[in-house]
């Protein structure tokens, strides 16, 4: 576990891609066993945020520390990129898993080649992510067997196999059928209730009302409200987030 007091500090970041400015100067932090939403607009940089924080992108300004590894800087060492990865977990929503491979190799595939497991340690781990997320009997099912709420529970036990400290989920439920949506929704409220510090960029805002302990609203790239979901999601305080609810038929 590391001792770094939060999970994740962001201080006044900016990130562009050329002239279009994504983040303009984001603050706050993500405290240790903390399941935080992010919320807002199709657009206004939830995704860059979340991948910011594991360095799939690189910040342009600020400050940012995920689990004490500073990621201000434009370069990082192999060994902190590594270790970076291991500590933080991504889901996508897309899953993202290889199709080539079994559920079974999916998962074992990492920590064999990442944390140095033997076979069967790393077959041990995944029996045990997959038992977690009610996938036991999918072992040997392949990516396109699957319906996409157990793909996408097949990714969290993957992300899992890594015993990261921090979860970031992009939208996990956003590719799924209605009637799946809620099979992926339970076993990340199973992980929230066992303490992961989770970030969770989602437009479930029944999701963010139940299991969320925090809310952020982001509009255009700066944080506009943030605050507990039921402060944030009942009593808005900018029209920029009222209009964001009323379209979600929140409020
Ligand atoms: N790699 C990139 N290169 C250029 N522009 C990008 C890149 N990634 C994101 N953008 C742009 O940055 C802006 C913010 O994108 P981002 O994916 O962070 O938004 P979002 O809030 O997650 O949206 P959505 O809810 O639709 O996923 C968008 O205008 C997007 O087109």
């Amino acid at each position: 576990m590391n001792n770094f007091p939060s999970a994740i500090t962001f201080e006044n970041i900016e990130k562009s891609f050329g002239s279009l400015k994504v983040l303009q100067g984001i603050t706050g932090e993500i405290n240790r066993g903390e399941v935080v939403a992010v919320i807002g607009s199709s657009g206004c940089g939830k995704s860059t945020l979340l991948r910011c924080f594991n360095r799939l992108e690189t910040i342009n300004h600020g400050r940012l520390i995920v689990n004490g590894i500073d990621l201000s800087q434009s370069e990082i060492n192999y060994t902190q990129l590594r270790e970076l990865r291991t500590q933080v977990g991504m889901v996508f929503q897309q899953f993202n898993l290889f199709p080539h491979l079994s559920v079974l190799e999916n998962l074992t595939l990492a920590p064999r080649k990442v944390l140095g497991k033997t076979p069967k340690e790393s077959a041990q781990l995944a029996g045990l992510y997959l038992e977690k997320v009610g996938l036991f009997d999918k072992a040997s099912a392949y990516p396109e067997q699957l319906s996409g709420g157990q793909k996408q529970r097949v990714a969290i036990a993957r992300s899992l196999c890594m015993n990261p400290q921090i979860m970031l989920f992009d939208e996990p439920t956003s590719a799924l059928d209605p009637e799946l949506v809620g099979e992926v929704l339970q076993v990340m409220q199973q992980l929230a209730a066992e303490g992961m510090t989770m970030v969770v960029v989602t437009h479930e805002m029944q999701f963010a009302r139940e299991v969320a302990h925090r809310v952020i609203f982001l509009d255009r790239g700066v944080v506009v409200e943030q605050g507990s979901a039921h402060e944030v999601l009942t009593y808005p305080q900018s029209d920029r987030l009222r209009i964001f609810l009323s379209r979600l038929n929140v409020v």
